[in-house]
């Protein structure tokens, strides 16, 4: 089961040559540079673009095969496509705009209730208003909604939140995390922006040129130092960790992972919930023994798996903690004071951290 796909087409002067596989369910970033190809392909998905050399195949059923001249056209492909601009129905209702696709889906198949996704996109109180009068991110959320009720096998979504302002990009954010945790409908979600990606994938695609240069786990594919996610300015490690308690003495909040244990200031997190961490390269740095003295809490014995040179200045660190991987960022001077190696134990410590759920 899962997603198989391999394309190649030329357009005007670009060319597409990707294949990958993702699997079945959970989200999918295809992820690159503007101009790599991420919409290119995913029209090829959804059958908008006939590549003349083609292969599509999802959770079993073949949508396309080039050499036996195979092709199931855009409307026989049971796909949600959710684009940057929502494109509702500007004179119907939410309710209404909601309805379009899915009364045309024959009960039997529908996978989706219009209660269940009111209810996920949070849109009770929106069903009576008109398109025109909603903010960006509830015409999204409306646009997401009206997507699953078509009954997808596969979502599809292009850069769902490149056209919206950075408060409503943190407003819609949560609700495709619901989506992930709640629907077993895989998702293939086009971006550029690494922190979307951190949020939200599970898998990641890297294209390159119209290339894939990558494939394979979402924190592989953010601190492998041969990939260019590694090497971003804004560069960081996924840490999944579990709520493990609080300490009301001091207002502070655990979280295990198989590494070790983060102290971060208390939030209103439920012991036993499961969270994502993003650590940025920058606010991690290493010693050679624990740190006697130190306001730093967030210590863990780490390490070095490989070190790669980023300028002339800095060097970028992979470093293992337990089962988890965290990069950092150091000048060349530090490493070779410390005269790193890699496969040596170390500590690393961390400055900052953000929640992502
Ligand atoms: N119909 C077309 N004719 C000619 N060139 C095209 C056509 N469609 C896309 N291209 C070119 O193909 C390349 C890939 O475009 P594509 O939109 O797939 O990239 P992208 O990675 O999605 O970029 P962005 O993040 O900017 O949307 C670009 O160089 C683009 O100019």
């Amino acid at each position: 089961m899962g997603i198989n796909a391999h394309f190649e087409l030329g357009l005007g002067g670009f060319s597409l040559d990707a294949g990958f596989s993702a699997p079945g369910r959970g989200v999918t970033a295809l992820f690159g540079r503007s101009g790599s190809g991420k919409s290119t392909l995913l029209r090829c998905i959804a059958g908008l673009e006939r590549a003349p050399v083609g292969r599509l195949e999802v959770n079993g059923e073949v949508w396309q095969e080039s050499g036996r001249g195979r092709f199931l056209p855009t409307h026989r492909r049971p796909i949600g496509y959710v684009f940057q601009e929502p494109g509702l129905f500007p004179h119907l209702s939410v309710q209404r705009n909601l309805e379009f696709g899915w009364k045309r889906i024959d009960r039997s198949r529908r996978r989706v209730a219009m209660d269940q996704a009111v209810e996920l996109l949070g849109l009770g109180r929106l069903l009576g208003r008109a398109p025109g009068g909603l903010s960006g991110g509830e015409r999204q959320r409306v646009a997401i909604a009206r997507a699953l009720l078509s009954s997808p096998e596969l979502l599809l979504m292009d850069e769902p939140l490149a056209a919206l302002d950075l408060a409503s990009k943190a407003e819609i954010l949560p609700y495709l995390e619901r989506l992930h945790g709640e629907l077993a409908i895989p998702v293939l979600y086009v971006s550029h922006a690494p922190d979307e990606v951190a949020r939200l994938a599970d898998h990641v695609v890297l294209l390159q040129e119209g290339r894939v240069i990558h494939q394979g786990g979402l924190n592989e594919a953010l601190t492998r130092l041969d990939l260019p996610l590694a090497r971003d300015p804004e560069a960081a490690a996924v840490v999944e960790v579990r709520v493990a308690e609080h300490d009301e003495r001091y207002q502070l909040t655990y979280l295990d992972f198989p590494g070790g244990r983060f102290t971060i200031s208390r939030r209103a997190l439920t012991p036993g919930q499961r969270l994502r961490l993003r650590i940025h390269a920058q606010d991690v740095s290493v010693t050679l023994n624990r740190p006697g003295e130190t306001s730093i809490l967030n210590v863990f014995p780490a390490r070095l798996r490989e070190m790669a040179e980023l300028n002339g200045s800095k060097l970028l660190l992979r470093l293992e903690v337990g089962d988890a991987i965290l990069l950092a960022r150091i000048t060349r001077k530090s490493a070779d004071h410390l005269g790193l190696r890699p496969g040596q134990p170390l500590f690393a410590q961390t400055k900052a951290l953000a929640l992502l759920n």
